[in-house]
């Protein structure tokens, strides 16, 4: 219990950020460059722990991917309402599906998000054919548990599954590849998490925000301030749209534009857990004044379901006593759905 090199340097952690910091992955996947990706790992464990948000770029996502994941959201959410509500989330289990405006609320003190979306969770294209391929493989499930439950799709748009799932694909690879970064940051053994992220518990959100015009009614807002559940968050925003925003050790919101050819990364509730708050969970809302629509993409990468968020060692301390009991990350996961969807 006597300290550690991670607690020690997070003794000097400075949660009072002013902006967020913009971190190039192009070292990520120069297997023979250790240096490189010793010195990326330098920077995100600092903005892991003074910020828990970051821009990443040179991620290596073709354009053409993210575009076609948008437009084709943007036509899901085009849909009538009573299409929409064929697949509602409170009829899937765990919450798969469509959830409409105000159903969902982040923050107990508010009155629900004003948002509409659309959840879904792994599924594979078919053996035969890549992510390009034309013929998808029904809706196997990669895990079962706690969180099992098939994806549901809908009827009118089936062009939409293919791009959501191009999208989703492409994003758990780069999430794959942050992992090995992220074990590096905490001064653990590339391989560290290898284990305990084999079936790719990554639920992707997609999102649309009406504009809110006229006076604002403080305790409505696009999404809540909430931290998120999982380890960490990849998120496209629609460019051009300053919605989302980020709070700090003082209580200031800071603003998170999107930044053209970047994705914002964010760690989630499940980092936090592993690390007893040496990485932060940070605080984050999105309200939509711009007087247009917005859309936006999360993917929130998870460890395996089965797995168990004890602290990592070097986490816990005597000045550093731990501070969160041990659960599953699917009971975890379920439970944060459960009190923002109800039943
Ligand atoms: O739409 C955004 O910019 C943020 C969404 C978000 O924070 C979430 O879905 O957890
Ligand atoms: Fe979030």
């Amino acid at each position: 219990m006597s300290s550690t090199p991670l607690a020690e340097s997070a003794k000097n952690a400075n949660y009072s950020f002013k902006d967020i910091p913009i971190i190039d992955l192009s070292a990520i996947s120069n297997k023979d460059d250790l240096a490189a990706r010793r010195a990326l790992a330098e920077d995100i464990r600092n903005a892991c722990m003074n910020v828990g948000f970051f821009y990443v770029k040179n991620h290596g996502v073709p354009d053409t991917v993210i575009e076609d994941a948008f437009t084709k959201s943007q036509e899901f959410f085009a849909l009538s309402l009573n299409a929409k509500m064929k697949i509602e989330n409170k009829t899937t289990p765990n919450f798969k599906g469509y959830s409409p405006l105000l159903s969902g609320n982040n923050d107990p003190n508010n009155n629900g998000d004003l948002q509409e979306g659309f959840e879904f969770g792994w599924e594979r294209f078919s053996n035969e054919e890549d992510a390009e391929g034309k013929r998808l493989d029904g809706n196997k499930q990669h895990h079962d548990g706690v969180m099992a439950g098939a994806n549901v799709w809908p009827k009118e748009l089936p062009e939409f599954r293919r791009a959501a799932l191009r999208y989703y694909h492409a994003l758990v690879k780069l999430g794959k590849s942050l992992f090995p970064i992220f074990a590096l940051a905490l001064g653990l053994e590339e391989g560290f998490f290898d284990d305990k992220t084999r079936h790719s518990a990554a639920l992707m959100r997609m999102l649309h925000y009406p504009p809110q015009a006229g006076p604002v009614d403080d305790r409505v807002m696009g999404i809540g301030a909430h931290t998120d559940w999982e380890c960490f968050t990849i998120l496209w925003q629609e460019p051009g749209i300053q919605a989302l925003q980020v709070l700090n050790a003082k209580k200031e919101w800071i603003k998170a534009p999107p930044i053209p050819g970047t994705f914002v990364v964010n760690l989630g509730d499940q980092l936090a857990r592993w690390t007893n708050d040496i990485f932060k969970s940070t605080v984050h809302r999105a309200i939509n004044r711009s007087g247009v629509e917005r859309y936006s993409i999360p993917l929130f990468f998870g460890t395996d379901y089965d797995v168990k968020l004890e602290p990592i060692p070097g986490c816990v301390t005597s000045d550093r006593p731990m501070k969160y009991e041990v659960i599953t990350a699917g009971e975890y996961v379920k439970s944060k759905l459960a009190e923002t969807y109800g039943h």
